[in-house]
C-alpha cells in the first residue's frame, strides 16, 4: 500500500496538538492526530485533571480535622478511597470524551496506535504508513526511572511500586507511602496521602524541596509539610530497593555523610522527575536533533533542525507544564496558521520567557511567576530590592484561620517594576495572576500598593507586602 498522504500530521495529543489538529482541519488542512494511549494526553489523563481532583478530597479531609476550631463538630473522619477514585475517573472521562468528541467533530482523521519515522517525513503506526508536508510532535514525557538496586526485583510484587499514574489507582490508603523525589509530583501527592490518612515519608536527594525556588520559599513549604507530620529527608538518596513479605519496601537511603540507614514502608512512590517520549519515534531516521536528555531540539518558533516538523510541549524540554504546551499551540497558529496580515510581533518562545507562572499544588499552594532572585544577573550599576512577609500579615488569612505561607516579590531598584513574586497560600495561583498582570501591564510595586482592592480579600496583601522592600 503507497503511503497515505495528508497535509498534517500531529503526533501525540497532548495539551498542544490536539487544539492543533483541530485548528489544521479548520483551516482546511487534511490532518491526522495520531494517539497510542488516550485522547488529552498527560494532563486530562493522569496529570493536572486527576491530581487536582485527588487534591480537592484531601483538602477537604484536613479541614473536617480542623473543623472543631472553628467551631464545627463532624466526629471522626474517615477516608472512602475508592469513592476518591471514582470522583477522580469520572471527571477524567468527562474531559478525555469532550476533548475526543471536539476533535473529531472538527474533522480531525484520528488513528489510535503508536508512530515513528520510517523516513525524512514518512511515519509508520503499526501496518500504516503516511506522509505529510507539515508534522508537528507533541508526544510529551513520561515519569523517569531511577536507577535503584533491585528495582526490578521488587517490581514483581504487584503495587508495591508506584508512578504518577498508577498511585491514582489504589483502591486503599497505603500504611506508609516512601515518595522519592521533592518535585512536584512527590510533594503533591505526598501531601495528598498524608491526608488520606498515610504514613508518608520523602527522600529528597537534592539540598531542599522544590530546588528551584527560592530558598525562603523552599523552606516556608518544607515548614508546612513537616508541620503536617510528614517526614522529609533532605540530602538523601536511594541506593537500593527490596522487598520480603514481613517488609514489602525495605529502601536503603544513604546521606551525604556517607551513611546508610534503612527505611520499611508498604509503597515506593517514583516521583523523581520525566523522560521525553522520544527514544521510539526514531527521530534519526528523520534526522531530527536531540539534546543530551532526549528532548527535541527547536527554533524560537518551534521548528526542529528539519524545516516543516515542529516540536510542541513538554518533548522540547523547558517548563513542563500545561499552559506552556498550550501556548506553544498559540505559537504555531499564529505564525503557521493565521491569515491575518502579520503586523504584531513573531511569536515566539522567547516573549514569554521571562514571566512564565506555576502554582504547586501543596496546600496551601505554592505559585511563582517572573524571575527568581538567584537568576538575576548582578551589577554595582543595578539596585535590585526584595519584599518578603508572612501570609499571616493579611487579614483574610487570619479570619479564615489559613496563615501559613508568605510573599516574597523582587523589583527592579530604579524602574520599581517587578522582576519575579512568589505567593504560598491558600489561594496563591490567583494572588500570583494579579502579580502577574501588573508585570504584563508595566504596574510596578507603587502601583499595586496604592491598588484599592476588595476587602477583605487575598490581594489585600499586595497593599502592605512593599513595606518591607530593601535593597539586596
Ligand atoms: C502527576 C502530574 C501532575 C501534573 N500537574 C500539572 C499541573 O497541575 N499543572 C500543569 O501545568 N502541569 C501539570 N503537569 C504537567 C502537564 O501534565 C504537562 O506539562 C502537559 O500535559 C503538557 O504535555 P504535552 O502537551 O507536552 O504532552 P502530553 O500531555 O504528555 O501528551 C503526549 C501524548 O503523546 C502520546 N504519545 C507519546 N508517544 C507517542 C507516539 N510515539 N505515538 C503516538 N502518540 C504518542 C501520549 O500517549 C500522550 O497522550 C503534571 C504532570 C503530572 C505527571
Ligand atoms: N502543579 C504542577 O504544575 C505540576 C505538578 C506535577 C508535575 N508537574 C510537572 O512535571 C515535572 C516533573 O515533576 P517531578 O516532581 O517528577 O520532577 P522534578 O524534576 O520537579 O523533581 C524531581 C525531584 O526528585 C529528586 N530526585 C531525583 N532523583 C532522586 C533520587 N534518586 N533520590 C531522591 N531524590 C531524587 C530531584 O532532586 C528533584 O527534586 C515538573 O517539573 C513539572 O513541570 C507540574
Amino acid at each position: 500500500m503507497p503511503p497515505t498522504h495528508y497535509d498534517a500530521i500531529v503526533l501525540g495529543s497532548g495539551q498542544s496538538g490536539t487544539p492543533l489538529a483541530s485548528a489544521l482541519a479548520a483551516s482546511g488542512r487534511k490532518t491526522a492526530l495520531v494517539e497510542r494511549a488516550h485522547i488529552g494526553g498527560c494532563c486530562v489523563n493522569e496529570g493536572c485533571t486527576p491530581t487536582k481532583t485527588m487534591i480537592a478530597s484531601g483538602r477537604v479531609a484536613y479541614l473536617a480535622r480542623r473543623a472543631a476550631q472553628y467551631g464545627v463538630h463532624c466526629g471522626d473522619v474517615g477516608i472512602d478511597m475508592q469513592r476518591v477514585r471514582q470522583r477522580k475517573r469520572d471527571i477524567v472521562t468527562s474531559f478525555r470524551e469532550g476533548g475526543e468528541k471536539r476533535v473529531r467533530e472538527a474533522g480531525v482523521e484520528v488513528i489510535m496506535g503508536e508512530a515513528r519515522f520510517v523516513g525524512s517525513k514518512t511515519l509508520r503506526v503499526a501496518e500504516i504508513e503516511m506522509t505529510a508536508e507539515m508534522i508537528f510532535i507533541n508526544t510529551g514525557e513520561r515519569p523517569a526511572r531511577p536507577d535503584l538496586e533491585g528495582l526490578e526485583e521488587v517490581e514483581r510484587v504487584e503495587g508495591r511500586v508506584l508512578d504518577s499514574t498508577s498511585v491514582q489507582e489504589l483502591g486503599e490508603v497505603p500504611g506508609h507511602l516512601i515518595v522519592l523525589g521533592g518535585g512536584y509530583i512527590g510533594l503533591e501527592f505526598g501531601q495528598l496521602f498524608r491526608r488520606l490518612g498515610a504514613k508518608v515519608t520523602i527522600v529528597q536527594k537534592g539540598t531542599m524541596v522544590l530546588g528551584r525556588e527560592d530558598p525562603e520559599i523552599a523552606e516556608c513549604v518544607l515548614g508546612i509539610l513537616r508541620d503536617d507530620d510528614i517526614e522529609v529527608l533532605l540530602e538523601t538518596s536511594a541506593v537500593s530497593v527490596a522487598s520480603s513479605a514481613e517488609s514489602p519496601i525495605k529502601l536503603t537511603v544513604e546521606g551525604i555523610d556517607g551513611k546508610k540507614s534503612e527505611i520499611e514502608g508498604s509503597h515506593l512512590l517514583l516521583a523523581a522527575g520525566r523522560t521525553p517520549n522520544t527514544d521510539m519515534l526514531d527521530l534519526a531516521t528523520a534526522g531530527i536533533a536531540t539534546d543530551s536528555r532526549g528532548h527535541i531540539t527547536v527554533s524560537p518558533t518551534l521548528e526542529t533542525s528539519i524545516p516543516g516538523i515542529y516540536a510542541l510541549g513538554d518533548v522540547h524540554g523547558g517548563p513542563a507544564f500545561t499552559h506552556i504546551s498550550y501556548d506553544d499551540f498559540r505559537i504555531i497558529r499564529d505564525n503557521l496558521l493565521s491569515t491575518a496580515p502579520s503586523t504584531n510581533p513573531v511569536h515566539t518562545t522567547a516573549a514569554r520567557e521571562k514571566n512564565i507562572p506555576y502554582v504547586c499544588y501543596t496546600d496551601p499552594q505554592m505559585a511563582h511567576c517572573g524571575l527568581h532572585l538567584h537568576d538575576i544577573p548582578r551589577s554595582p550599576s543595578r539596585r535590585i530590592l526584595t519584599a518578603s512577609m508572612p501570609l499571616s500579615w493579611v487579614a483574610r488569612a487570619l479570619e479564615t484561620d489559613e496563615t501559613r505561607g508568605m510573599l516574597k516579590a523582587v523589583v527592579d531598584g530604579d524602574s520599581g517594576l517587578i522582576l519575579g513574586f512568589s505567593a504560598i497560600g491558600p489561594e496563591a495561583g490567583e494572588m500570583m495572576a494579579v502579580v502577574q498582570m501588573a508585570m504584563a501591564g508595566g504596574i510596578g510595586w507603587e502601583g499595586l500598593r496604592e491598588m484599592v482592592w476588595a476587602h477583605p480579600s487575598w490581594a489585600e496583601g499586595l497593599n502592605n507586602l512593599w513595606g518591607t522592600l530593601k535593597e539586596v
